[in-house]
């Protein structure tokens, strides 16, 4: 018999009953929002049932919080159903003996920022959450994937969750990564290789040098992203780096626990004679920076290349598909990357609003100032915690001063359930995660790309090559 997949190891451990068509598996760590959990207590309510495991939950409002003012409270909503939502929200923790971190706590922030740097996503775990970009939690070596609103109420009341179990696929990516490529640029390249669908039916495993070789928030930014391919989970042996980011974590455990605990986090990682069912080989030194030309993330080329022929796309039913997206995001093919000019700029959401982020956008803005041309750039912390730590290096001060905004936590343009969003017909630079029509505003045109390369587009006011800015940037030091 061959070795088991990491992927595998964890659901052995976690099954209730049943089969691999219908299991039931156990769920360790669930993460809610107010977006999706305010009909789930009230099914649970409604059916006079109660919380199985309240200790098992952490809650923060994310989507919906106004990223200024935050001083304001709950006054400065001025969206009243925003406002209710996060209310309930409140209401539901309170009444439940919910941990949350409310609107004003500093630890509050995008749930897939808050589970990890609290250290309340650990490997070995099955973690939930009523988001789609849960599968972020997986760089943990956990099982982490998003779930509806309705298994939100099941696992509220059994702590359980009913399962298909997934193919295994790994994807392996030899070398290091070039010069100026980041975690981000990394997914984007997989996604466009695997396709939207290409994940369909299976949790993905990074695997290889240059994942080895990410830091944590890189690995988080990889995994996030795996929903975009199809897959509901994307995981991450466990390693030294893992267990160096976890250590001393608010809800990391401590003293002989710990211990314990890595004596078992130490075994997740897949056998070196596992089997995957499908596998996808990448060489690090292929992959130039990024950018999505499109409405979906696999429509994706490198910076220095052209918006796509309809001609080279493989069927007729992607040449429709690519027409429809070249017309709402206005743009022809042949049109090269270099010399789309941008209107706004968007760095932050879950992809990539964490601490690393925010330094890289500092070090490239530092000293310069947003082209006249862009209408807004900002930038917004994926949590308190993060914004608290950038402040304390000073980065807040070099992003103001070269003029992009410095908002307080949360979903922001990601997705524009809150004030922040795109006009119609304005074409953005956004570090998030997904592209498709309308997502951050009516009519807005958002292109994927990196916090580096986002950052260097708002000083350019069009997209640049990032590794010519970062050669500049050397050759200034030498
Ligand atoms: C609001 C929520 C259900 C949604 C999701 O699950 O993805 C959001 O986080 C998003 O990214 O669009
Ligand atoms: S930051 Fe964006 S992708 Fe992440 S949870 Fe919020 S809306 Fe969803």
């Amino acid at each position: 018999m061959s070795g088991q997949t990491l992927y595998d190891k964890i659901w052995q451990s976690h099954l209730v009953s049943g089969d691999d068509e219908a299991a039931l598996i156990y769920i360790d760590r669930h993460i809610i929002h107010e977006v999706t959990s305010a009909q789930a207590f009230e099914g649970i309510e409604l059916a006079g049932r109660s919380i199985w495991r309240s200790d098992s939950i952490l809650a923060t409002p994310d989507h919906q919080v106004p990223t200024t003012e935050r001083e304001k409270g709950k006054a400065g909503f001025v969206d009243k159903l925003a406002l209710l939502q996060v209310t309930t929200l409140d209401d539901n923790c309170d009444k439940n003996n919910i941990v949350q971190f409310k609107l004003n706590d500093q630890r509050q922030g995008i749930v897939h920022v808050v589970g990890p740097e609290q250290g309340a996503s650990l490997p070995g775990m099955t973690i939930v959450c009523g988001d789609s970009h849960s599968s972020t939690h997986g760089a943990f070596a956990a099982l982490a994937q998003g779930i509806g609103t309705s298994e939100v109420e099941h696992v509220l009341a059994s702590q359980c969750l009913q399962q298909q179990k997934c193919k295994n696929l790994r994807v392996l990516v030899n070398g290091c990564l070039p010069l100026g490529i980041t975690a981000k640029d990394l997914i984007l390249y997989i996604i466009g290789k695997l396709g939207t669908a290409g994940g369909t039916g299976y949790a993905i495993e990074y695997a290889g040098e240059a994942i080895e070789n990410l830091s944590m928030e890189g690995r988080l930014t990889v995994c996030n992203m795996t929903i975009e391919a199809g897959a509901r989970s994307g995981l991450i042996a466990y390693d030294q780096v893992t267990e160096n980011y976890l250590h001393g974590r608010p809800y990391a455990p401590k003293g002989a626990m710990w211990d314990s605990a890595i004596q078992y986090w130490r075994t997740l990682v897949s056998d070196a004679d596992a089997v995957f069912d499908k596998e996808l080989i990448i060489d690090a030194k292929d992959i130039l920076p990024q950018v999505t030309w499109g409405t979906k993330p696999d429509q994706v080329v490198a910076v220095t290349s052209q918006v796509p022929e309809i001609s080279s796309a493989k069927d007729a039913v992607q040449q429709a598909d690519w027409q429809k997206a070249l017309s709402y995001m206005s743009l022809n093919s042949g049109t090269a990357i270099s010399s789309l000019s941008l209107d706004q700029v968007f760095i932050g959401s879950c992809t990539n609003g964490r601490i690393e982020d925010i330094r890289e956008v500092a070090k490239v803005v530092k000293g310069k100032k947003v082209a006249s041309t862009i209408k807004r750039a900002m930038v917004v912390p994926g949590s308190g915690l993060v914004k608290q730590q950038a402040e304390a290096e000073g980065l807040d001060k070099i992003i103001m001063a070269a003029g992009l905004e410095w908002r307080f936590a949360g979903c922001s343009m990601c997705n524009a359930m809150n004030p922040d969003s795109l006009a119609s017909g304005e074409r953005c630079a956004s570090t998030s995660n997904r592209n498709f029509e309308g997502r951050q505003g009516q009519g807005g045109r958002t292109h994927l790309v990196s916090p580096a390369m986002a950052a260097a587009a708002a000083i350019a006011g069009h997209f640049v090559d990032i590794r010519q800015v970062e050669l500049a940037q050397l050759e200034g030091i030498h």
